[in-house]
């Protein structure tokens, strides 16, 4: 058999950290790079005696999670212990949720292609638990130390069914778990801080086949292209064995990114090796079902359901559309102008996506921080479209009207920008740029067309852009016969 009669089977345990002012059980702050062990204390360490208390916010950052995921969510539920020895977790057990998760029974549907199709993956259940501390290993001594500031950071553990099919699909959905976990504002998933991470579960079966095979995890997974190739690497080798006789065995592996393959760390422990049991020292969560309806409210509307609908609604390609959805600024910007309307909203994509983003990129700064405004940028397109102004001297008028308080009206006079529309004075400029070339006029009756693009470009520069590009073009072709 070869490998395409096999299919790969595919389930995804992300980790995120949630971004509330303390952590989940003590008031130490929960902030990523501060001086080692600066932020722990006698609760988040776990000497004995000292007893956790929960932080309310956790709660409701995982609710709304399972809201945005379409989960049941469990407003009475409990937190157990996870117990496993490790030099970064000094109380050697985890509090996490075993049997009775926050939230469970969910799905998300993700956007596959450019053409919108999409594929529904089941959420099993998404949990609060603690972070770990940190080891850090240095070559400049032997041994590691430990840091213990993200001991008791709160995470939410989000388990997807096994219904992912490829590397790509798996992507997709971690795409979108990672724009949803932006759009509601509760985690800052900055993948190199590790505030995001993946574990991720293959197996590999007949194509056909009703059943599973045994999984395989893998851990140390640092970005999504990275899991990409982790999954493809691993149904590899799962086939491989299986062609070869073998069986696949139950196992936690180590992916290595930079070598490009993974090692074996341990066969899987079971639940039953954590004897997880209930945490003693906490009390059941309880949430009114008001509340859990009240976070049902606080849902804006969220990333693939507004990318479908700024397809559908306004036009924009997939491209255009997406690119938009990844910056709050950004959408929030184009969604006024939407409302506004009057022009071209593939036009305001652009810009948005195309110059104002390069500009913030370089300065290094937010829309907030400009003196952007939907009026402002709708003025200026408005004047593209009526030709006042060609779209080089808009880059212009979009440049001063970027941090000065100056209508883009007000720019185009200032610095003369308005485009030469007056048939008699581009006529001139015709003439003259016809005499001047007459090499290429030769080639365009020849039938090199492309010719005239030329000659429009040489009438603009004798302009100094400011020529009506399709009056010139216009006037070009009737001159030329
Ligand atoms: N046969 C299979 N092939 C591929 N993935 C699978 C298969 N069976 C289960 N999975 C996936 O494995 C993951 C199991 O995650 P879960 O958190 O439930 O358990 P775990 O990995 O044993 O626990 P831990 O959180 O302690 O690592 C899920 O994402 C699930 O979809
Ligand atoms: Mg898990
Ligand atoms: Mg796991």
């Amino acid at each position: 058999m070869s490998k395409t009669d096999y299919e790969m089977v595919v389930g995804l345990e992300v980790h995120a950290e949630l971004s509330t002012d303390t952590k989940i059980y003590c008031s130490c702050k929960n902030s990523f790079g501060s001086e080692v062990n600066s932020n722990c204390c006698e609760v988040c360490t776990g000497m004995p005696g000292t007893l956790p208390t929960l932080n309310r916010k956790v709660v409701d950052y995982a609710i709304k999670m399972g809201h945005a995921l379409h989960c049941k969510i469990n407003n009475v539920c409990k937190q157990d212990r996870k117990n496993y020895f490790y030099p970064d977790l000094p109380k050697a057990y985890q509090i996490s949720q075993f049997d009775i998760p926050l939230c469970e029974h969910g799905y998300v549907d993700v956007i596959l292609d450019e053409e919108c199709h999409q594929k529904r993956i089941g959420v099993t259940r998404i949990h609060i638990e603690e972070d770990a501390g940190k080891l850090i290993h240095d070559d400049s001594f032997s041994g590691s130390l430990v840091d213990f500031n993200r001991c008791g950071v709160p995470l939410i553990e989000i388990v997807s069914e096994p219904d992912l099919r490829s590397p790509q699909e798996a992507k997709a959905y971690l795409d979108t778990i990672r724009s949803i976990l932006q759009y509601l504002d509760i985690s800052d998933c900055k993948m190199q801080e590790g505030s995001i991470r993946c574990d991720v579960n293959v197996s590999v079966r007949k194509c056909g086949s009703g059943e599973f095979g045994t999984r395989c995890e893998m851990k140390n997974v640092n970005s999504f292209s990275g899991a990409m190739r982790a999954i493809e690497y691993e149904a590899n080798r799962q086939i491989e064995v299986l062609e070869s006789g073998g069986t696949i065995t139950q196992e936690t592996r180590r992916w290595d990114d930079h070598r490009g393959q993974n090692f074996l760390l341990r066969s899987k422990e079971d639940a039953q090796d954590y004897r997880y049991f209930p945490e003693p020292d906490l009390l059941t969560i309880v949430v009114p079902e008001e509340r859990v309806q009240q976070l049902r409210e606080e849902i804006p509307e969220l990333p693939g359901e507004k990318l479908l609908r700024y397809v559908k609604d306004f036009g924009l390609p997939y491209f255009d559309a997406n690119l938009l959805c990844e910056s709050g600024e950004k959408r929030a910007l184009f969604e006024e102008i939407a409302a506004k309307g009057g022009i071209d909203l593939k036009a305001a994509a652009n810009w948005l996506n195309g110059d104002i983003t390069r500009i913030l990129n370089e300065k290094n700064k937010t829309l907030a921080e400009s003196s952007l405004s939907a009026d402002k940028l709708i003025g200026m397109i408005s004047m593209i479209e009526q030709g006042t102004i060609s779209n080089t001297a808009a880059k212009t008028v979009l440049e001063e009207m970027f941090w000065q308080d100056k209508e883009p009206s007000e720019i185009v006079e200032e610095r003369g920008l308005g485009q030469i529309n007056d048939d008699s004075a581009l006529q001139a400029i015709v003439g003259d740029v016809l005499q001047k070339n007459e090499k290429v006029v030769m080639d365009y009756k020849n039938g090199k067309t492309n010719a005239l693009g030329f000659l429009v470009g040489q009438c603009m520069r004798a302009t100094k852009g400011q020529g009506n590009p399709a009056a010139l073009r216009e006037l070009l072709l009737k001159q030329l016969g």
